[in-house]
């Protein structure tokens, strides 16, 4: 097996190993049932999948249900609930839509019945019903996008702006009952922050939000900027909720995978939390310094890195960070290293991350490539394109953030 076949493999396992089936499964043991009826809603990149598992288990219990996934996640009808498929990571006229129908729902909703409510990273674009117009919504998602705010930051202006998130859902919920299983996208896990906490009290403040519209200098109008002084529900108390999946699992199930291959394999962190192309640099650091290994290494580092975008070209931050790694690995043997979302897509592309090796500096310069270029202009996919580096998995139906991974070959090649 070359080291790309392992590293396709690798992938594979581990993102098989996280998804959300089994842990929808064991958080649906704990669920009280109640008089009333039974809705579901499922919101999220991986919504699909969570309410097909849910589905399956309460078996003709559900009244009625929506899911709302981004395009193509959809893999198949869940009989007697409605699916809908729309923009990421910039909410578009399909989200506002769908959005609308889980809002019709909640005003069916009476104090005996429960809403089961799936919940997974993507939501915050899935999932919106904007108090500013839908225009300016779109600007400044894309402002937040390119200025290199972390997804806390991030979520901390989302939710001000919004008539759902930030604890508003279980509001529009109440009297009702909601039971929320959570699958984590976010490093630590802050059930307020995943995909917005559209059932979750809000942790963060009006200043924070204040303090992150300063340091990204974003533009906003006069009216976003009153919502973002405006207090946001810190309690909720119609909401039971279990957290799911998460980083640290998909971190295992890769270590698990490596080690299957004949790696010894050590997990670096599961808190990767960083510029992409940092990240990128110092696992390819990590690789030379152990060149002189006689074992198969693998190192592994979950978590979400972030891009500054200063070029107008195409990519995102796993592609980024292996395209980084791509100069130091110039000077290794036998050495690779790939990252990898675990929802299959990485930025604005139809790639799930990069791979690169010891071999794709040399095979950049041979097409006219420069990596530092390549870099500024923030144009990763085109370039693994041409050096054979793109993954591709198509949209999984989990969503529990990236991996990166180090592999050092010494055995079998
Ligand atoms: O939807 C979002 O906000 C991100 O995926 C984090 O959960």
């Amino acid at each position: 097996m070359t080291l790309r076949e392992e590293a396709d493999k690798i992938i594979k396992e581990a993102i098989t190993k996280v998804l959300p089936d089994e842990a929808v499964k064991q958080a649906l043991k704990s669920r009280k049932s109640v008089k009333g009826k039974l809705y579901l809603v499922a919101v999220g990149k991986a919504a699909w999948q969570m309410a097909n598992a849910a589905a399956n288990i309460l078996n003709g219990q559900i009244e009625k249900g929506i899911v709302i996934t981004k395009y193509g996640h959809i893999q198949g009808d869940i009989p007697g609930i409605e699916c809908f498929e729309a923009g990421h990571p910039v909410p578009d006229t399909n989200t506002f839509a769908a959005t609308q129908k889980v809002i019709e729902l909640t005003e069916e909703l009476q104090a005996d019945d429960q809403v089961l409510f799936l919940l997974s990273g993507g939501g915050s674009a899935l999932f919106e019903k904007p108090l500013i117009s839908t225009e300016e919504l779109s600007d400044i998602t894309k402002q937040l996008l390119a200025c290199g705010a972390d997804i806390v930051e991030m979520n901390t202006i989302r939710k001000r702006l919004s008539a759902v998130k930030g604890g508003k859902f279980a509001g529009l919920c109440e009297p009702a009952a909601i039971f929320a299983i959570v699958l984590s996208d976010i490093v630590g896990d802050p059930l307020d922050m995943i995909a917005s906490g559209p059932a979750y009290a809000d942790s963060s403040t009006a200043s924070d939000a204040i303090a992150i519209v300063e340091k990204y200098h974003l533009k906003l109008s006069e009216k976003a900027r009153t919502l973002l002084e405006m207090k946001t529900p810190k309690a909720v108390t119609n909401v039971e909720t279990r957290i799911t999946g998460s980083v640290r699992n998909l971190c295992l199930a890769a270590k698990e995978a490596c080690e299957k291959l004949g790696y010894e394999s050590m997990i670096l962190t599961d808190a990767l939390q960083c510029e992409a192309k940092e990240a990128g640099a110092f696992l390819a650091a990590i690789a030379k310094t152990h060149q002189n290994t006689d074992k198969s290494l693998a190192f592994i580092a979950g978590g979400e890195t972030i891009v500054h975008v200063t070029g107008k070209g195409l990519g995102g931050r796993n592609q980024e960070l292996a395209l980084s790694a791509a100069e130091g690995l110039a000077a290794c043997k036998n050495t690779a290293i790939f990252s990898v979302g675990s929802d299959g897509t990485d930025g604005p592309t139809d790639a799930a991350g990069g791979y690169c090796d010891e071999n794709t500096k040399e095979k950049m310069q041979q097409a006219g490539l420069d990596v530092y270029e390549v870099l500024k202009e923030n144009d990763t996919y085109h370039a693994l394109k041409k050096t054979g580096g793109l993954i591709i998995t198509g949209a999984t139906g989990t969503n529990v953030n990236d991996v990166a991974v180090v592999l050092i070959r010494r055995r079998f090649l």
